[in-house]
């Protein structure tokens, strides 16, 4: 247990309950295992689901898993030229609304529609909810996700995936709930605030940043064995007060913002982007001097100049009702526990969703609800602490969508459609107690990633760890390592409340 403080038996219990298939051992089963694995839970969940799956199990597990990632069959014989992903995972009848109209859109055919469903390369919202759950945890699957890669060899089918459940558990299903501002604030962690920026300003940018997006580029990373990528395009910004920022360490951070992926140096803030930086800022300390906050929440205080400060932000642009992002949290590994992150929407109106995350004592008793947010032009979506840690947000696809009728016209000549357009930008702080240099490394010497643990039904019980990133962008191999994050002994700080 080199890399474990003693104190965290607990976390690495529950991390191996979670790697698994039911039914779970016992306590000391589980501890048993972690004993004899040197504290390695991948090493302990391998050696109890040898001992655990009778052969003849063994076998029909991994038949339903090759069945649920099996080509067809005229896609069969390798090496692939295309891998055409609907005909591997077809998702539930009520999981198909990865691909939805708004409610109430004039339905415009934008250019989207040169896309049919029937030729969208999409690795469903989330497949069966028993094999969503299979995911493992060191790869967070990105529900909308083009394979641009042929089939490589495959790796054990039981490694990345967990088995269903023998009996599902029937629980009814929630109808997805559309929200306005006050019902956002009601159901869930986050605000909408309408009209945010100048009106001549939000058009401003919105023009800036939808002609630079041209140049921008989707995410890449490994899923099941091949390299996937986001059906929109992002790019990464670093602020620069003055022009001087002392603090250069978002540079390195920066290298590594998405999917532990070495990315292009960051880009400055253009000054529009500044300026609205400053009046978001200003609405999200308001609101912390006002919400709940978490122990583990960035502590600085505004008298001593170290309020939440916007020092990066990422930015997406989803052209046409085909562009999406699937259902993912933000990564904290820079962000910390319970991050505030501010999203501003620029540019046509698009559904922002969020879906609650069943902490696992909850598992099979009750369904997640689905919450629809229409997210239009000017409008700012803060998600505030917990979001992360509690719920899965994504831009779903749709069939048809509204174009963008500025009010302004474009502030200089743009050659290129962008009125199908939406802007989003994610305003973050990189917080200083979680520098790049902090973060620890993996035996990969990859840096990790911070991960929230579910297992508590409070956000207060929510525990962290530090675990290997490497798989998502190294040929998806990755080790094993996970670490408890240990807030004293790492030195992080100032939090809110006491920490242990
Ligand atoms: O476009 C949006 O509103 C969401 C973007 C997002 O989730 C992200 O950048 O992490
Ligand atoms: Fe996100």
């Amino acid at each position: 247990m080199a890399e474990t403080p003693d104190n965290d038996t607990d976390m690495l219990l529950a991390i191996l309950s979670s790697l698994v298939e039911p039914p779970i051992p016992g306590q000391e089963v589980l501890l048993d295992a972690l004993v004899n694995a040197n504290g390695d839970v991948q090493v302990a969940a391998d050696a109890l689901q040898r001992k655990s799956i009778p052969s003849s199990n063994k076998r029909r597990i991994s038949g339903v898993l090759d069945q649920w990632l099996k080509p067809s069959s005229s896609e069969s014989s390798q090496p692939r030229k295309k891998v055409k992903s609907k005909a591997r995972v077809q998702p539930q009848a009520d999981e198909r609304a990865a691909v939805e109209e708004i409610p109430g859109s004039s339905k415009q055919k934008a250019d989207q529609d040169k896309t049919s469903s029937s030729t969208l390369n999409i690795i469903s919202e989330t497949p069966a909810n028993a094999l969503s759950r299979a995911v493992d945890a060191k790869l967070e699957a990105k529900s909308l996700a083009i394979p641009v890669s042929p089939l490589k060899p495959r790796v054990p089918l039981t490694e990345v995936l967990r088995a269903p459940p023998s009996e599902p558990p029937r629980i009814p299903r929630l109808a997805p709930l559309t929200l306005n501002a006050s019902m956002v604030e009601k159901h869930t962690p986050c605000t909408l605030h309408l009209s945010v920026l100048p009106p001549e300003l939000a058009t401003r940018l919105f023009y800036i940043m939808a002609d630079a997006a041209k140049d921008w580029k989707p995410n890449k990373w490994w899923l099941f064995d091949r390299v996937v990528e986001s059906p929109h395009k992002t790019s990464f910004f670093a602020r620069q007060v003055n022009g001087l920022d002392e603090d250069t360490s978002w540079q390195q951070a920066a290298q590594y913002w998405y999917n532990g992926r070495a990315t292009d140096p960051p880009l400055v803030f253009p000054p529009e982007m500044e300026e609205a930086c400053q009046i978001v800022e200003k609405i999200v300390n308001e609101s912390l001097k006002t919400r709940t906050r978490y122990p583990l929440e960035w502590g600085g205080s505004a008298e001593e100049g170290r309020a939440w400060k916007a020092n990066v932000a990422a930015s997406n642009c989803y052209e046409g009702g085909k562009d999406g992002v699937g259902f993912h949290s933000d990564q904290m590994t820079y962000l910390g526990p319970f991050p505030t992150i501010a999203s501003l929407s620029l540019g046509t109106t698009r559904i922002f969703r969020l879906r609650e995350v069943i902490p696992k004592d909850e598992d099979g008793k009750r369904q997640a609800q689905t919450f629809n947010i229409p997210v239009a032009h000017n409008t700012l979506i803060t998600m505030h602490a917990s979001t992360q840690e509690r719920f899965k947000h994504c831009i779903p696809q749709q069939r048809a969508i509204d174009l963008f009728r500025p009010p302004f016209p474009p502030p200089f000549p743009i050659n290129r459609e962008v009125n199908n357009c939406r802007i989003n930008i994610t305003f973050r702080f990189y917080r200083p107690d979680f520098r790049p240099e902090t973060t620890p490394r993996c035996r990969c010497d990859v840096p990790c990633v911070l991960r929230a643990n579910m297992k508590g039904r409070k956000a207060e019980e929510i525990r962290y760890f530090w675990m290997c990133y490497a798989g998502v962008q190294n040929d998806g191999k990755g080790c094993s390592f996970v670490k408890v994050m240990d807030c004293k002994g790492e030195g992080r700080g100032p939090f809110v409340g006491p920490v242990s």
